[in-house]
């Protein structure tokens, strides 16, 4: 079933400073939207808006047509990857994965070698790779209808950012994906739409060339 998040009219000012600017976003089942920008163009700002971890100065956001004006109206609907850590470093890997996946899916949960080496682990024991890949599993495997991604290649080798990529690919199907990260190589292979956060708007991006004249990329 297809669903469409609207995220409308969205405005912050950190300070004076005005961060984002009437910023207009949609996301559908089946589309992986790239966020670019420079550093500290906002794109971390928006992400926590739609999630509801930060107070916007204005915005709507619509799922299916329909306000969803309290936070907790999205925790069904949206999973966040921060920019942070959040797995509890005392718990094991195992516990975690108990306690974040459907009984029925552990088993194929488990069927990644990746994943099966860390089993015995605590979260505080496992490589910051290791801990960004099984957090990205984690929310990638969250039943919700939306997945915001914010620097999810970060620290990666290109071994588990090939990984990263196949499990995005593997889910898009079912969920709408909006992904932020400064790989824009990645960034660009996997999306199916790309947009440009600067100066606070937001820029539909048709091709390299536009990250060029934009002045995102040099050449
Ligand atoms: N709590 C805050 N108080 C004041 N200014 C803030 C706060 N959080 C973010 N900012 C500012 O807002 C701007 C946007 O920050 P944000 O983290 O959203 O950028 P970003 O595009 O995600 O950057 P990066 O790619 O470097 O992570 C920056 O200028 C930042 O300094």
């Amino acid at each position: 079933m297809k669903h469409v998040l609207e995220i409308d009219s969205i405005q912050k000012k950190f300070d004076l400073k005005t961060i984002l600017s009437d910023v207009y976003l949609k996301c559908e089942t089946g589309e992986i939207v790239g966020l670019l920008g420079r550093n500290g163009s906002g794109k971390s700002t928006l992400l926590q808006i739609v999630f509801g971890v930060l107070k916007a100065d204005f915005k709507f956001i619509r799922v299916d047509g329909v306000v969803k004006s309290k936070t907790s109206e999205l925790f069904n609907e949206i999973s966040y990857l921060s920019q942070d850590n959040f797995l509890p470093k005392n718990f094991s890997v195992a516990k975690v994965i108990d306690l974040s996946i459907k009984k029925d899916k552990i088993n194929d949960f488990y069927s990644d070698e990746t994943i099966t080496t860390l089993k015995n682990k605590s979260i505080g024991e496992l490589s910051s790779g290791e801990l960004r890949y099984l957090e990205i599993k984690l929310v990638l495997n969250n039943p919700s209808k939306f997945v915001l991604l914010d620097e999810p290649y970060n620290g990666l080798s290109p071994l588990l950012i090939e990984k990263i990529n196949d499990l995005i690919l593997k889910s898009y199907a079912q969920k709408g994906i909006i992904i932020t990260d400064h790989n824009y190589e990645s960034i660009i292979g996997i999306s199916t739409r790309l947009t440009l956060l600067k100066e606070g708007k937001l820029h539909h991006i048709k091709n390299k060339g536009e990250l060029v004249e934009k002045g995102y990329l040099s050449r």
